[in-house]
């Protein structure tokens, strides 16, 4: 299984917490993470396996919904920023079309994130 990681500035405090708090399940699940740059910087500093991509606003995002689209992500969690402005909007509302076209869940707060998580967890078991 793979899954997507990303989450704005002022979402990646979020985001470690959320990985951090899973660590177990995702190291143990064969769980393959994909992140959009600076994300998965983040994640790899607290420990996780992941593949980095571009940025999210150097297209980034673009990459994950192209993947998306191409069946090889099974889950996106995209923590986004409703309050701060981003120049790559399109890019965004991109990415969360894609999911729903193609039915991919995408959770993009932390606790619909929890939710969807359990979901997983238990579809592993
Ligand atoms: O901008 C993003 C998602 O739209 C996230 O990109 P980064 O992980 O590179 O900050």
């Amino acid at each position: 299984m793979k899954l997507a990681v990303i989450a704005h500035d002022g979402k990646k405090a979020d985001m470690v917490f959320f990985l951090n708090k899973h660590y177990e399940f995702l190291h143990q699940a064969n769980v393959d993470l994909i992140a959009t740059g600076t994300t998965g910087l983040h994640a790899q500093n607290a420990g996780l396996k992941v593949q980095r991509v571009l940025s999210g606003p150097k297209g980034g995002d673009a990459q994950i919904a192209a993947q998306v689209a191409e069946g090889k992500i099974q889950a996106v969690f995209f923590f986004r920023d409703p309050l701060d402005k981003h120049p790559h909007e399109p890019d965004i509302n991109m990415l969360m079309r894609i999911c729903d076209v193609h039915h991919v869940p995408l959770a993009t707060n932390p606790a619909t994130a929890e939710m969807m998580l359990k979901e997983l967890v238990r579809e592993q078991r």
